[in-house]
């Protein structure tokens, strides 16, 4: 099953006078809950590409097709509860609260999502069980990403979209954050979407799209994806 098809997707941004074409007439299609590797230079687009995927920004042209609905056509208030209900951003800006524990800061998800999983499964799950009343200021930057990462897990999304998630950390930290997000696809059945500079993490990944100045320079299709262990850092 396709669970995103962009058809023609133009992203144009104004620059004093001029413009810039962040996407363009891009068309590609992710199939549901595998593991996809979005790769490219600073400034080929993927945060523009993960922008859209998520419902922050709206295409200038062409078409998004999320789970079989346009999600450039939605409402205002529509296309925010499409961002609640069916998305998870593990982005490096962790956005947890500094004044909830660890185990609060996963639980407020359950406000947004009536399907949300149990916080304290997804806290055992991402290996924080024993830090779980600890606050985002006693842990560390591998232990906060994990965090954010169940906290996006636990509210069940069908669609988890990931920037950069092993940018800050150092490899054996990385490893632990990548071997999560293959899980989720494995285990949880979810989309997962990993935007990163590292060509490393692509190895893992069920299909590999390259950006290059806006455009789909290729994609590939991984019939044997490495387990995180076999890949070498
Ligand atoms: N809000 C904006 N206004 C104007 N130009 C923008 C805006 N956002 C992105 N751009 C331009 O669009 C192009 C693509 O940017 P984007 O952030 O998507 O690239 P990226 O691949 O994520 O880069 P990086 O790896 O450095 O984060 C760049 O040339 C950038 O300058």
């Amino acid at each position: 099953m396709k669970a995103l098809m962009f058809e023609h997707v133009t992203k144009t941004y104004k620059v004093g006078r001029g413009f810039v074409n962040a996407l363009d007439d891009v068309s590609f299609e992710i199939e549901s809950e595998k593991v996809t590797v979005v790769l490219g230079p600073s400034g080929s687009g993927k945060s523009t590409l993960l922008n859209l995927m998520g419902g922050m920004d709206r295409p200038s042209e062409g078409k998004i097709t999320v789970f079989g609905s346009n999600i450039a056509k939605l409402s205002e208030y529509a296309l925010t509860e499409y961002r609640r209900k069916k998305i998870g951003f593990v982005f490096q800006f962790y956005n947890l609260i500094p004044s909830l524990n660890a185990l609060e800061n996963v639980s407020i998800v359950q406000k947004m999502n009536n399907q949300s999983f149990d916080p304290k499964e997804m806290i055992n799950d991402v290996g924080l069980g024993k830090r779980s009343r600890y606050f985002p200021s006693e842990l560390s930057g591998g232990e906060l990403q994990r965090l954010s990462i169940a906290r996006a897990l636990c509210k069940n999304p069908d669609i988890l979209l990931c920037d950069e998630p092993t940018g800050a950390l150092d490899s054996m930290t990385g490893q632990t954050i990548l071997k999560l997000m293959v899980k989720m696809a494995r285990k949880y059945k979810k989309t997962v979407i990993i935007v990163t500079h590292n060509a490393s993490i692509a190895l893992c990944a069920d299909s590999v799209i390259h950006l290059k100045d806006g455009k789909i320079e290729s994609i590939e299709q991984n019939k044997k994806p490495l387990t995180v262990d076999e890949v070498k850092w």
